[in-house]
């Protein structure tokens, strides 16, 4: 395994290549004082209760508390920029005690964007909500596997907004990863060897677990593997950010089974690294909104046979390159 070389302080945002959105680029904050509160819009800005409004980072590059909002409500143009402006930086926020209605859900989350409709119906989901329910033993749990969401798609989901419904007495936090931080460790030698390579992706390996054929055949027509590469550009900050994921990616384009193989498992390790990870324990009514294309995650199964319910909407993405 390559060495790491972990940066003492937070990677500022590369300057954007030429033709990338450049209001997109993140100014660098650089003053929060602790926990809690820094940044405030400029006054008459919005109808929400400014006063609260900050941003607390839980790691290094990864994971930001947002407070003094309430998602409930219609977002300003300010506020909405603001969120994405966190968003960018931190690549998952975190809305405590919301409580939404699945509309409400769904109407923060289109600030962003078209919801991705489901393709794998399961009890409880609805055409664009899809609820895991650990109680119901019927109910497939997309547990214990890092993953980047549906990236078997052209088009993977840009950002998915995942709220808890119900909690178990202990356990059952969500953990994501940074892969802009993970491509960034990676050795100079490594990159050289993906940077223009393509992998294959394929839903089949990362839901065969979940389903049966009857379940995956029909949607084979609907979602043959695709090549995405190895390394994509982020559309909104240029950054570069590893792009496979254990669930999903199946194959390094034009290279031997043996070698693509031994490939994709260091690059998919890079998930496993502490340093590029936050760890979220819930409450109920908690939200997370992660940016699907920087990031991987990872639901931790260590509730055995409590319940835990959560409910998420993915927003509609673009062709990754
Ligand atoms: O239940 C969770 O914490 C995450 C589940 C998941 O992978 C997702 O919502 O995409
Ligand atoms: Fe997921």
């Amino acid at each position: 395994m390559t060495a790491l070389h972990i940066p003492a302080t937070t990677t500022p945002a590369q300057a954007p290549p030429p033709g990338a959105l450049r209001e997109a680029v993140i100014p660098g904050h650089g003053f929060y004082e602790g926990r809690r509160i820094l940044r405030r819009l400029p006054e008459g800005r919005s109808e929400q209760p400014y006063e609260q409004f900050g941003i607390a980072p839980l790691g290094a590059t990864i994971g930001a508390e947002v407070t003094g909002v309430d998602l409930s409500r219609p977002l300003t143009a300010a506020l909405r920029e603001e969120l994405n402006r966190a968003l960018l930086e931190w690549k998952v926020l975190f809305f405590r005690q919301q409580h939404l209605t699945s509309q409400a859900q769904r109407d923060f989350a289109r600030n962003w964007g078209e919801l991705e409709t489901n393709p794998l119906l399961d009890r409880g989901d609805s055409e664009d909500v899809v609820r895991f329910d650990k109680s119901a033993a019927t109910t497939p749990t997309f547990e214990n596997i890092w993953h980047t969401d549906v990236t078997f798609r052209e088009r993977p989901a840009m950002g998915a907004v995942l709220q808890l419904r119900e909690v178990p007495p202990h356990g059952g936090d969500t953990m994501w990863a940074d892969m802009a931080a993970a491509y960034d460790n990676l050795s100079r030698e490594v990159r050289e060897r993906i940077d223009r390579a393509t992998a294959v992706h394929d839903f089949i390996p990362g839901f065969r677990r979940f389903y049966g054929p009857e379940r995956l055949a029909p949607l084979q027509q609907q979602f043959p593997p695709v090549e995405h590469p190895v390394v994509r550009t982020h559309p909104e900050t240029g950054r570069r950010m590893l792009f496979v994921n254990s669930s999903f990616t199946t194959r390094i384009t034009g290279m031997e089974r043996a070698e693509s193989d031994e490939l994709l498992r260091l690059l998919c390790q890079q998930a496993h690294v502490p340093e590029f990870q936050v760890r979220f324990h819930w409450r109920a009514g908690d939200v997370a909104f992660w940016d699907n294309r920087a990031t991987q995650h990872y639901a931790v199964a260590d509730y055995g046979d409590a319940r835990r319910v959560a409910e998420r909407v993915a927003i509609a993405g673009d062709r990754p390159y």
